[in-house]
Protein backbone atom coordinates (compact mmCIF):
# COMPACT_ATOMS: atom_id res chain seq x y z
CA UNK A 1 0.00 0.00 0.00
CA UNK A 2 1.46 3.30 -1.20
CA UNK A 3 1.57 6.25 1.00
CA UNK A 4 -0.58 9.58 0.24
CA UNK A 5 -1.30 12.61 1.30
CA UNK A 6 -4.14 14.92 0.73
CA UNK A 7 -3.50 18.16 -1.51
CA UNK A 8 -6.18 20.53 -2.29
CA UNK A 9 -5.99 21.85 -5.88
CA UNK A 10 -7.59 23.68 -8.06
CA UNK A 11 -7.13 22.46 -11.64
CA UNK A 12 -8.22 23.16 -15.36
CA UNK A 13 -7.45 19.59 -15.36
CA UNK A 14 -6.02 17.33 -12.47
CA UNK A 15 -2.11 15.83 -12.86
CA UNK A 16 -2.83 11.85 -13.17
CA UNK A 17 -0.72 9.00 -12.09
CA UNK A 18 -0.24 7.00 -15.24
CA UNK A 19 0.46 4.03 -13.31
CA UNK A 20 -0.66 2.82 -9.85
CA UNK A 21 2.59 3.38 -7.90
CA UNK A 22 4.17 5.80 -10.50
CA UNK A 23 6.09 8.61 -8.32
CA UNK A 24 5.28 12.02 -10.29
CA UNK A 25 1.59 12.90 -11.58
CA UNK A 26 1.72 14.22 -15.35
CA UNK A 27 0.56 17.61 -15.12
CA UNK A 28 -0.76 19.28 -18.61
CA UNK A 29 -0.06 22.46 -20.59
CA UNK A 30 -2.52 25.20 -20.19
CA UNK A 31 -1.54 26.82 -23.20
CA UNK A 32 0.30 26.19 -26.75
CA UNK A 33 3.75 27.17 -26.84
CA UNK A 34 6.03 26.75 -29.84
CA UNK A 35 9.89 26.38 -28.92
CA UNK A 36 12.77 27.35 -31.39
CA UNK A 37 15.86 25.58 -30.89
CA UNK A 38 17.00 26.40 -27.93
CA UNK A 39 14.68 28.52 -26.73
CA UNK A 40 13.02 28.56 -23.59
CA UNK A 41 9.79 29.46 -22.12
CA UNK A 42 7.30 29.49 -19.42
CA UNK A 43 4.44 27.46 -19.34
CA UNK A 44 1.03 27.69 -17.38
CA UNK A 45 -0.67 24.15 -16.49
CA UNK A 46 -3.76 25.71 -15.17
CA UNK A 47 -3.07 23.84 -11.49
CA UNK A 48 -2.55 25.46 -8.37
CA UNK A 49 -1.96 23.38 -5.11
CA UNK A 50 -1.94 23.69 -1.27
CA UNK A 51 0.46 21.14 0.33
CA UNK A 52 0.41 20.48 3.56
CA UNK A 53 2.89 22.02 5.82
CA UNK A 54 6.21 20.00 5.75
CA UNK A 55 5.70 18.80 1.80
CA UNK A 56 7.19 19.78 -1.40
CA UNK A 57 6.44 19.31 -4.96
CA UNK A 58 8.75 19.05 -7.46
CA UNK A 59 8.66 20.06 -11.23
CA UNK A 60 10.22 17.16 -13.09
CA UNK A 61 11.41 16.74 -16.77
CA UNK A 62 9.61 13.74 -18.55
CA UNK A 63 12.05 11.32 -19.63
CA UNK A 64 10.23 10.50 -23.33
CA UNK A 65 10.37 14.29 -23.90
CA UNK A 66 14.14 14.72 -22.66
CA UNK A 67 15.14 11.40 -25.11
CA UNK A 68 12.87 11.85 -27.92
CA UNK A 69 12.83 15.65 -28.84
CA UNK A 70 15.50 17.55 -25.95
CA UNK A 71 13.00 18.99 -24.17
CA UNK A 72 14.13 20.00 -20.34
CA UNK A 73 12.67 21.55 -17.48
CA UNK A 74 15.79 24.43 -17.22
CA UNK A 75 15.26 24.74 -12.88
CA UNK A 76 14.61 20.83 -12.96
CA UNK A 77 13.28 19.94 -10.35
CA UNK A 78 11.34 23.06 -9.94
CA UNK A 79 10.52 23.44 -6.52
CA UNK A 80 6.96 24.36 -5.52
CA UNK A 81 6.87 25.24 -1.54
CA UNK A 82 3.96 24.40 0.64
CA UNK A 83 2.82 28.01 0.94
CA UNK A 84 2.60 28.88 -2.66
CA UNK A 85 -0.60 29.61 -4.06
CA UNK A 86 -0.11 30.43 -7.26
CA UNK A 87 -0.52 28.75 -10.44
CA UNK A 88 2.65 25.96 -11.06
CA UNK A 89 4.44 26.31 -14.23
CA UNK A 90 6.83 24.57 -15.95
CA UNK A 91 10.60 26.56 -17.79
CA UNK A 92 10.61 24.38 -20.44
CA UNK A 93 13.72 24.19 -22.40
CA UNK A 94 14.36 23.26 -25.97
CA UNK A 95 18.32 21.68 -25.79
CA UNK A 96 17.80 20.41 -29.89
CA UNK A 97 20.54 22.47 -31.78
CA UNK A 98 18.14 22.63 -34.75
CA UNK A 99 14.39 20.93 -34.33
CA UNK A 100 11.65 23.50 -33.23
CA UNK A 101 9.20 21.92 -30.88
CA UNK A 102 5.55 23.04 -30.63
CA UNK A 103 3.73 22.33 -27.42
CA UNK A 104 0.09 22.08 -27.65
CA UNK A 105 -2.36 22.89 -25.11
CA UNK A 106 -3.72 19.30 -23.25
CA UNK A 107 -0.15 18.00 -23.58
CA UNK A 108 1.45 16.27 -20.43
CA UNK A 109 4.54 18.62 -20.48
CA UNK A 110 6.24 17.58 -17.05
CA UNK A 111 5.11 15.91 -13.91
CA UNK A 112 5.03 16.47 -10.37
CA UNK A 113 6.15 14.60 -7.38
CA UNK A 114 4.95 15.75 -4.00
CA UNK A 115 7.99 14.59 -0.88
CA UNK A 116 7.53 14.94 2.69
CA UNK A 117 10.22 17.60 3.50
CA UNK A 118 12.84 18.00 6.30
CA UNK A 119 13.82 21.35 7.23
CA UNK A 120 17.59 21.90 8.27
CA UNK A 121 17.94 23.91 11.98
CA UNK A 122 21.55 25.63 11.12
CA UNK A 123 23.80 25.49 14.03
CA UNK A 124 26.88 27.49 13.26
CA UNK A 125 29.87 25.96 14.61
CA UNK A 126 33.42 27.10 15.07
CA UNK A 127 34.68 23.56 13.33
CA UNK A 128 32.65 20.83 11.60
CA UNK A 129 33.58 17.34 12.87
CA UNK A 130 36.03 15.04 10.66
CA UNK A 131 34.45 12.41 8.15
CA UNK A 132 35.82 9.74 6.01
CA UNK A 133 35.40 11.70 2.88
CA UNK A 134 36.65 15.37 4.32
CA UNK A 135 36.71 17.85 1.60
CA UNK A 136 37.17 15.67 -1.51
CA UNK A 137 34.43 16.14 -4.05
CA UNK A 138 33.81 16.92 -7.80
CA UNK A 139 35.67 13.79 -9.30
CA UNK A 140 37.78 13.17 -5.79
CA UNK A 141 37.19 9.32 -6.77
CA UNK A 142 38.06 9.49 -10.35
CA UNK A 143 35.41 8.36 -13.00
CA UNK A 144 36.91 5.41 -14.44
CA UNK A 145 36.31 1.66 -12.49
CA UNK A 146 36.59 2.25 -8.75
CA UNK A 147 39.15 0.24 -7.37
CA UNK A 148 39.83 1.82 -3.54
CA UNK A 149 37.53 2.19 -0.78
CA UNK A 150 35.31 -0.16 1.12
CA UNK A 151 33.68 -2.29 -1.49
CA UNK A 152 37.40 -2.29 -3.64
O1 LIG B 1 9.23 25.11 -11.71
C1 LIG B 1 8.69 25.86 -10.88
C2 LIG B 1 9.39 26.38 -9.78
C3 LIG B 1 8.72 27.24 -8.92
N1 LIG B 1 7.41 27.54 -9.11
C4 LIG B 1 6.69 28.40 -8.16
C5 LIG B 1 6.42 27.65 -6.86
C6 LIG B 1 7.47 28.15 -5.92
O2 LIG B 1 7.02 28.08 -4.58
C7 LIG B 1 7.69 29.56 -6.43
C8 LIG B 1 9.05 30.11 -6.15
O3 LIG B 1 10.01 29.22 -6.68
P1 LIG B 1 11.55 29.38 -6.30
O4 LIG B 1 11.70 29.60 -4.83
O5 LIG B 1 12.26 28.22 -6.91
O6 LIG B 1 11.94 30.66 -7.14
P2 LIG B 1 12.64 32.01 -6.68
O7 LIG B 1 13.32 32.52 -7.88
O8 LIG B 1 13.48 31.77 -5.45
O9 LIG B 1 11.39 32.92 -6.39
P3 LIG B 1 10.86 33.49 -4.99
O10 LIG B 1 11.72 34.67 -4.70
O11 LIG B 1 9.43 33.83 -5.24
O12 LIG B 1 11.00 32.40 -3.96
O13 LIG B 1 7.49 29.51 -7.83
C9 LIG B 1 6.70 27.00 -10.19
O14 LIG B 1 5.52 27.25 -10.40
N2 LIG B 1 7.38 26.18 -11.05
MG1 LIG C 1 12.65 31.06 -3.60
Amino acid sequence: MTDSVDVLITAERVPSYAHAGDAGADLHASEAVVLGPGQRATVGTGVAIALPDGYVAFVVPRSGLAFKHGITIVNAPGTVDAGYRGEIKVAVLNTDATESYTIEAGDRIAQLVVMPVTRARFVEVERLPGSLRGEGGFGSTGFGEHKSGVNA
